[in-house]
């Protein structure tokens, strides 16, 4: 299967996925002053209940936080999407190094970890139809930056001694996911698609400027993750990142000026 090694990475996803060079791929490089102020652009609203949260799970390319999602109790409205949109998971991409690992990059630089928020439109009666639809999901993408250690992010990854590899989950009760975001909201919006496979060009990114912390310590524990499964040959869970794919011609909105 499909995963971040030389021989069956991202430059080899278009041979099982051909989407892989279609026209609204994901990620982008964010250029900022070409990026266009749009002041319809509503404030983005995020209402998570901390009750919804349920489990961890390694799943062999990331470590996801599941969250319920048959009521409209986490949800995404505002910002550059119409109706309400559910929480379904959250996960991370990182880096083997601090100076590389986000999946978004501006003006050309990485960030050591991007977080992705992932949520699907409520006119579609499941995830899984929503995900082929254009207008199906948004995906809110906040970056990571080295700094102080960030005592939100600590409650995640101290489940990690749970999850170490591949397949392995535990619950995960009582967590906020707003407790992961920066105090400001602005972001920047654009068409894109999933950016692992199966790549469905389905997804509003919503990309938030400011970043949030982490430091060099707490990016070590991502590390120590595995893509690989007990009994396996262990392989360390890092680089699991697509990189920029071509703009061909969209547009890339500001909520800001
Ligand atoms: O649920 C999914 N979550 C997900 C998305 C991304 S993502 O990087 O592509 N993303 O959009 O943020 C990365 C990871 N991850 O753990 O690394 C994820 O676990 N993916 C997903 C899927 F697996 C399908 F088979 C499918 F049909 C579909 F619609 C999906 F959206
Ligand atoms: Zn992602």
């Amino acid at each position: 299967g499909w995963g971040y090694g030389p021989s069956n990475g991202p430059d080899k996803w278009e041979i099982e996925y051909p989407i892989a060079n279609g026209p609204r791929q994901s990620p982008i490089d964010i250029i900022p002053r070409e990026a266009q102020f749009d002041s319809s652009l509503k404030a983005l609203k995020l209402r998570y209940d901390p009750s919804n949260s349920t489990g961890i799970l390694n799943n062999g390319h990331s470590f996801q936080v599941d969250f319920t999602d048959d009521k409209d109790s986490s949800t995404l409205t505002g910002g550059p999407i119409t109706g309400t949109y559910r929480l379904r998971q959250f996960h991370f991409h990182w880096g083997g190094s601090d100076e590389r690992g986000s999946e978004h990059t501006v003006n050309g630089i990485k960030f050591p970890c991007e977080l992705h928020l992932v949520h699907w439109n409520t006119k579609y009666p499941s995830f899984g139809e929503a995900a082929p639809q254009p207008d199906g999901l948004a995906v809110v993408g906040v970056f990571l930056k080295i700094g102080a250690a960030n005592p939100r992010l600590q409650k995640v990854l101290d489940a990690f001694e749970a999850i170490r590899s591949k397949g392995k989950q535990t619950t995960f009760p009582g967590f906020d996911p707003k407790t992961l975001l920066p105090g400001s909201l602005d972001y920047w919006t654009y068409d894109g698609s999933l950016t692992t496979p199966p790549l469905l060009e389905s997804v509003t990114w919503i990309v938030l400027r400011d970043p949030i912390s982490v430091s060099p310590a707490q990016m070590a524990m991502f590390r120590s993750l595995m893509f690989s499964g007990d009994g396996e040959a262990p392989c360390c869970m890092v680089d699991n990142y697509r990189p920029p794919q071509p703009l061909k011609g969209r547009a890339v909105r500001a909520s800001f000026k």
